[in-house]
């Protein structure tokens, strides 16, 4: 589980995540929805301190893991990026290695030099990630060789490698086409059962399918989080129903 307690971001001069309030569920997807540039990545990037690597981005609040805060200043934000995984946009397997050795990655960095404990997390991970019966028999062949579909789902295997608690996703399927992105909504059902997953989408078909709980957000400000089924079809706010009836954004 994920709180946000009065977490502000600001680029610089520029406020863009405002006083957000919130928890994340575990065993639920979350989905994040609003329009282009209300800052739905940015708050994503902010739960695994992925905006650090950004210049002039500064946060203040907290975000609490598992009841802890994870800008603590005794914790590493390495460690943070583990416990909360992260899967791209385009998928970004890394372009020199093998199916293989992109799922073992993160486990070579944590030490692990078991060869047959590797192997059994690299086959359970891309079992989850739904991807093991396609590339069982070519596991020592270039990642690149993949398909986007495929290569996402491997970067999702990447994630999970490490043991994560949460794994956020930031538009996961809007460069996939439609059967892989079913493949990855599939998926989302079955992760849900381990992990706390919060999807970004612009997709509200997608939200709608795949979500529990849905957030809008506008300008920096959550507008509304709720039950994904009254987001839909009894939002309380205005500006939520203008936006997913389609009338902005
Ligand atoms: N690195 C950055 N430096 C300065 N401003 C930024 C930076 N990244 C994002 N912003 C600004 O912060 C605001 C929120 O951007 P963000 O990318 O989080 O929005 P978003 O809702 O994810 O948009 P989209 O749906 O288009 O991806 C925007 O006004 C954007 O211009």
């Amino acid at each position: 589980m994920i709180e946000a307690k009065n977490l502000n971001l600001w680029y610089g001069d520029f406020h863009a995540i405002k006083n957000i309030n919130m928890t994340l569920e575990k065993n639920k997807v979350t989905a994040f929805i609003g329009p282009s540039g209300c800052g739905k990545s940015t708050f994503l990037r902010a739960i695994n301190r992925m905006h650090e690597v950004i210049e002039g981005a500064r946060v203040d609040g907290e975000i609490l893991l598992e009841g802890q805060d994870i800008y603590a200043s005794d914790r590493d934000p390495v460690t943070v990026r583990q416990q909360v995984g992260m899967v791209f946009q385009k998928p970004n397997p890394f372009p020199t290695m093998s199916i293989y050795e992109n799922v073992a990655a993160g486990l070579r960095i944590n030490g692990f030099r078991d060869k047959k404990k590797i192997d059994e997390i690299v086959e359970r991970c891309l079992e989850q990630a739904g991807l093991w019966d396609e590339v069982k028999d070519r596991l020592n062949k270039n990642a690149m060789g993949l398909s986007g579909g495929q290569q996402q789902r491997l970067c999702i295997a990447r994630t999970l490698a490490v043991e994560p608690e949460v794994v956020l996703m930031d538009e996961p399927t809007s460069a996939l086409d439609p059967i892989s992105t079913q493949k990855v909504e599939e998926l989302l059902y079955e992760l849900k059962k381990k992990y706390t997953i919060v999807i970004v989408t612009h997709n509200m078909q997608q939200a709608a399918r795949v979500s529990d709980r849905t957030a809008f957000f506008l300008l920096g400000d959550m507008v509304e989080y709720d039950e994904t089924e009254t987001i839909f079809t009894n939002p309380q706010d205005k500006r939520t129903e203008d936006y997913i009836s389609g009338r902005f954004g």
